[in-house]
Order: structure tokens, then C-alpha cells, then sequence
């Protein structure tokens, strides 16, 4: 929906937007430690290790700082001293050049841990969302608000891996600032004071930038959709012949073309304005690092330090500016990142509404009276039209019904709450005197067979195509080709250079395209593979020629005698096999009978079949 509303010219939201408080942001890091412990649990050995070398490593630069205080001092006294020996001096060396070996090392390894730990993470956050996505209803998916989520979280992948090293780093670049501070402290504590006061801007500057660039981002989020959307419209194997024939691709590059361009300006617009202010700020970092040198030289040149001081402590300075920036900078970051773990997070609350319940009852088998519709009635998520409404009627347990109504009357729908794939807004639907909504939802679909209009075409082999039905006999081969003589599979199979191996669909090499008619009776074979009690085909022959559809259902009606069926086709030839037909309009109830019995009536089924016979329909 959203795509649409935006190509209708909807404003995508301006810089100049509410940006997020800072309360919003500081209570942002409140996922930070259900983050960590995300991680923690992806493979504790290596974020144990991770810690361990972060926290070794985080003692090296005050211990390189005052080796390097001992050598200068050392070197001094040399030179003041004649036949000194300069064992010492060389031992000194020679422990600091040990430490820098350590910290290459050091740095090696975090590095490793970190790319590790992180390509895991990344791979398990990324099937618990598959997982918990497979979980939700269907109709969470066609809420654009929850589209949007999940794209966010979806998109985050590979930042909330850089999130994690951001905030191991954090932790390490503290512990390091920390010690070095005790050194600074015990000269001269105003010397932190002026530090931290000197990065203050800087980091105040940086949060308000991030904050403006999260909002811009998130805000951003339908049209990103869009811009994906436009670029696989624009390049892909399903959508290249209409976009030749009606030439539309210079309609979606235009479109494209005018929405990433305002992105890009946007975007361009705040990255400058971050970029002057940050050389700003940073001036102010050199100016208070400059006092303190200046302050520093002065007390040396005063002889109140010696000159190995006086190199320790302007490193220490000037290593904990650079720690000190860096740590608040990346403290936005962070926050930023954190903000983004909200959208991560948000998408694991969701939850389905349909769910298992404990004490549900046992589906039964068989099923002895049927699905009783007593006043159904439904309405799409963000619709206020009611898609069916006031229905009564009961599918016999063993029979065959088939659904007549023009399109939009609400056939499929019916179908998608037979199979709960939505509940009635209101009314109930009875299976043997239950309601359907107390049975465990994993139940019911094991009892049924769907077969839709729009079934998937996967793009995998012939055989796991049909072993779609029952995924888990993908193995059992002579299931699937028996799945495939009974919907007439076999027939195209056969005919594949590689049989039931053959992979079909254009998207990958190899891969052998099929007709319409073809597909649908690959699909068929997935109803066959399971052992449902009532099987439903929401017309998936409509690209089938009238014969073949006429003997698909032909066969499908022997070979699931005493079955409970639905049949949905917009041919009488098909429909006037079924035991009773079901005509709807405008999701209403119109009239219920065998075919003679609605043809004898003369009503409204009559009026459609003779249209049909005098080819009209
Ligand atoms: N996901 C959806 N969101 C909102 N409205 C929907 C959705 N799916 C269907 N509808 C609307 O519900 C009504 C019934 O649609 P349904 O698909 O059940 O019709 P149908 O009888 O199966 O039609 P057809 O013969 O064209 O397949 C239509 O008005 C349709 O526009």
C-alpha cells in the first residue's frame, strides 16, 4: 500500500521533522544488554576470549607510555654521564618493543574474534528472524507498518555486528582511558578537567548529527522500500516482459531517478552540515590539547618534570583526547545503534495472534459432520469493506463443494478461513461443534490441503517442487512421482531433460522454464502428497486448456472419493462435478444445491451457466 500511496505523490519526511529526544535515545541503550547477551549466547567461548584480549589489551598504552619515560629519562642521563653503560637503556627497549609486538598480536586476535563472532551473530539473527516471521499471520504481513519494521530489522544485519564491536570497543577504549587518567590524575587533575572540556562540543555536535541522520533514515524507510521495489520492477526475469512491451521503464528509472536523487539531497545536506561543524569542533580539541602542552613545556623548562614526564604525560594528554573523542563519539553512535535495536527488537515482540494453545482439543479423525459457517463474517486489516458477510452453511464432512461467484465475490477468502489463515472478525466457524479457533492451528493445516491461484512457483527441482506438499517426505521418491502421475505432473516431467532433478524456473542456471499450464499441474501434485482430510484448489487450473482442467478435476474427484473437497473454477464443466454448489456474491450467501437442483431454480446459478454454455463468461 504504502508503494502505491507514495507513487500518488505522498511527501517522504523532510529534514526538518521531530527528531528523537534525547530521552528517546538514552533509553534506547536500555537493548543494549539483551544485545550483548544475544551475543554473549551465539558462542560464549569466543566472547569470553573477546573480553579477555580487549581488557590485556587495554593496559598497553600506559605501559608504552612509561617505558617510554624510563628510555627519554635514561637517555638524558646518559648524556649528562660519561662511560655509562646503556645495558639498561637496551633492556628498556627491548621490553617496549615486546609490548608493541603484544599489541600487534593483541590487535590480530580482537580483530579475528570480533570478524568471528560477528559473521555468527549475524547468521543467527538473521534465522531467528526467518523464524519468527514464519510464525506471524498472515495478515501482520500485508500491514505495511509491520513491512516496514521488518525491513529495518532486516537491513540492520550487518550493522548490529558492527554495533557489537563498537561496544566491545568502548568497553575497552574506558578500561584504557581509566588507567591512563590515574596517571594524569596524580600530576595534575585540571589537566582531565580541561580535557573533557575541550572534547564536550565535539560529542554534543556528533549526537545531534546522528540523531538528525537515524531520523532522516528511519523516516526514510517506506520510500527505501520503494526504491527496492523499483529496482527489482525495473531489472528482473518476472517483470521484464511487461515493462518491454508497455515500455515502462523509463516510467520506473523516472520515478526511481526522482526519489533517490531527493534521498542523496537530504542526505547530502546534513553530511556537509556535519562535516564543518565536526572541523570546528575538533579545532576546540586541539586548542585544549595545545594549553596543556604549553602548561606542560612551561613546568619541564621550570624543572619542576623531567623530560621523560614531560613526553609521558603529553602522550597520556593526547592519547586521552583521542580516547576521549573517540568514546563519545562513538557513544552516539551507539545510541544510534541502539535506537536501531528498538526496530530489531519490536519485530521479536510481535506476535501472532493465531497461536497453540495447550489445551486444545484433539482434531478429529475423521472428521465426522464438517465446517459449520454460522454468520461469518470478515474484514481485511485497514479495510472497512466486509470482503464476506452473514454467511450460513455448513461442507459436509465427505463432500464436494464447489465456490461460484464473480471475482472479488470472496471465494479465496472463505478459503483462507477455512484454512485460518485469518479468523472471522466476527461469527464463528464449527468443525464437528468446535470452534475452529480452538484447535491448534498446526493441526488443522496438517488436515489440509491448499492448493491457491497464486501458488508458489519455487524455484528448486521438479521433485521438490511437488515434495513442497509434504516437506517432510521430500525424500521419498516414489510419493512424489506417484503425487506427480496423479495431477498429471508426470506427463511434463517427463519430458525435462533431467526429470524430477530438473530445476525449473529462469532464475538460476539450468533452470527450465514451464508454461502456465505446466506449473499448475506441478503445483496440483503437492495437494496429492498429503494425507489431508479436506483438500482445497482455489483454482489453480485456470491456465489449464478446458480439457485438462476437465480431466484434473475429473481424476482429482475419483481420487479423493469420501474426501472432504472445495473447488473453486470459473468453469461450469468443472463446477457441475461437485456434489453441491455454494453460489456467493459481494461475500454474501446467494443460493446452495447440486447443479440440477440451481439450474431447476432458475436463479441466479442457472442465469451464470447458461451465459457460460452461450459463451459469454
Ligand atoms: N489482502 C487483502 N487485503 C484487502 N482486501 C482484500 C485482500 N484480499 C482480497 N481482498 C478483497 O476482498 C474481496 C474478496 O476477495 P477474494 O480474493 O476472496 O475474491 P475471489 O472471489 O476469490 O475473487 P477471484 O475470482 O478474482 O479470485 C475483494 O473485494 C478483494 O478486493
Amino acid at each position: 500500500m504504502a508503494i502505491w500511496s507514495n507513487f500518488f505523490g505522498k511527501k517522504p519526511p523532510k529534514l526538518g521533522q521531530p527528531a528523537l529526544s534525547v530521552q528517546e535515545r538514552v533509553s534506547a541503550l536500555k537493548h543494549l544488554p539483551p544485545f550483548l547477551k544475544m551475543v554473549w549466547q551465539t558462542n560464549p567461548r569466543m566472547a569470553l576470549v573477546n573480553v579477555v584480549l580487549r581488557a590485556l589489551r587495554a593496559g598497553i598504552p600506559l605501559a608504552i607510555l612509561y617505558v617510554g619515560q624510563l628510555i627519554i629519562d635514561e637517555v638524558v642521563r646518559l648524556t649528562q654521564t660519561t662511560g655509562g653503560s646503556t645495558n639498561y637503556l637496551l633492556t628498556l627497549v627491548a621490553v617496549e618493543f615486546g609490548l608493541a609486538v603484544v599489541s600487534d598480536v593483541l590487535n590480530r586476535g580482537i580483530a579475528l574474534i570480533d570478524g568471528l563472532l560477528g559473521d555468527l551473530f549475524a547468521n543467527q539473527s538473521s534465522i531467528k528472524l526467518m523464524e519468527h516471521a514464519a510464525e506471524l499471520d498472515l495478515d501482520q504481513f500485508e500491514d505495511s507498518a509491520f513491512y516496514d519494521k521488518l525491513e529495518r530489522a532486516r537491513r540492520q544485519t550487518l550493522s548490529r555486528t558492527v554495533l557489537m564491536s563498537q561496544v566491545l570497543g568502548q568497553l575497552q577504549d574506558i578500561l584504557t582511558m581509566v588507567i591512563l587518567a590515574v596517571g594524569l590524575a596524580a600530576f595534575n587533575p585540571w589537566l582531565l578537567l580541561l580535557l573533557f572540556i575541550a572534547v564536550l562540543p565535539a560529542f554534543l555536535g556528533e549526537s545531534h548529527f546522528n540523531e538528525r541522520s537515524y531520523s532522516l533514515v528511519h523516516g526514510w524507510t517506506p520510500e527505501r522500500r520503494e526504491l527496492d521495489y523499483l529496482r527489482q520492477t525495473g531489472a528482473s526475469d518476472d517483470t521484464a516482459k511487461e515493462v518491454k512491451i508497455f515500455g515502462l521503464s523509463g516510467f520506473l528509472v523516472n520515478r526511481f531517478r526522482e526519489l533517490s536523487s531527493k534521498f542523496y539531497l537530504d542526505n547530502k545536506k546534513l553530511s556537509t552540515r556535519r562535516a564543518a561543524w565536526g572541523s570546528v569542533f575538533a579545532s576546540l580539541g586541539s586548542a585544549g590539547y595545545y594549553g596543556a602542552y604549553v602548561y606542560l613545556i612551561l613546568q619541564t623548562a621550570a624543572g619542576v618534570v623531567s623530560i621523560g614526564q614531560l613526553t609521558f604525560l603529553a602522550g597520556s594528554f593526547m592519547r586521552m583526547r583521542g580516547l576521549l573523542e573517540a568514546v563519545l563519539n562513538r557513544f552516539t553512535s551507539v545510541a544510534e545503534g541502539s535506537l536501531y535495536l528498538q526496530d530489531f527488537f519490536d519485530f521479536f515482540n510481535l506476535q501472532p495472534r493465531i497461536q497453540r494453545q495447550a489445551s486444545a482439543p484433539t482434531f478429529p479423525r475423521p472428521i465426522l459432520h464438517g465446517f459449520t459457517f454460522e454468520n461469518v463474517g470478515f474484514k481485511y486489516r485497514n479495510t472497512e469493506k466486509w470482503a464476506i458477510r452473514n454467511l450460513n452453511f455448513t461442507l459436509r464432512a465427505g463432500e464436494k463443494l464447489a465456490l461460484v461467484g464473480e471475482n472479488g465475490a470472496g471465494k479465496t477468502t472463505l478459503v483462507k478461513l477455512l484454512s485460518r489463515l485469518y479468523d472471522p472478525t466476527e461469527g464463528r466457524i464449527l468443525l464437528d461443534g468446535v470452534d475452529l479457533r480452538e484447535y491448534n492451528p498446526e493441526d488443522l493445516r496438517r488436515e489440509i490441503g491448499v492448493i491457491f491461484q497464486d501458488f508458489v512457483r519455487f524455484q528448486m527441482t521438479a521433485g521438490t517442487n511437488i515434495a513442497i506438499g509434504r516437506i517432510d517426505e521430500k525424500e521419498n521418491r516414489p510419493r512424489i512421482e506417484s503425487s506427480a502421475q496423479q495431477s498429471l505432473a508426470d506427463t511434463v516431467i517427463s519430458k525435462l531433460p533431467e526429470g524430477y532433478d530438473q530445476i525449473i524456473g529462469r532464475r538460476f542456471s539450468k533452470g527450465v522454464d514451464l508454461s502456465g499450464g505446466e506449473w499448475q499441474k506441478i503445483a496440483l501434485g503437492r495437494a496429492y502428497m498429503r494425507d489431508a482430510q479436506l483438500l482445497i484448489l482455489d483454482e489453480p487450473t485456470a491456465a489449464l486448456d478446458a480439457r485438462a482442467e476437465h480431466e484434473v478435476f475429473q481424476r482429482f474427484s475419483e481420487l479423493t472419493q469420501g474426501k472432504t473437497a472445495v473447488l473453486i473454477s470459473h468453469r461450469f464443466s468443472t463446477v457441475r462435478m461437485a456434489d453441491r454448489i455454494l453460489v456467493i456474491e459481494n461475500g454474501q450467501f446467494v443460493e446452495m444445491g447440486s447443479h440440477e437442483e440451481l439450474i431447476a431454480k432458475g436463479d441466479r446459478y442457472a442465469e451464470l451457466f447458461r451465459l457460460q454454455a452461450k459463451g459469454y463468461l
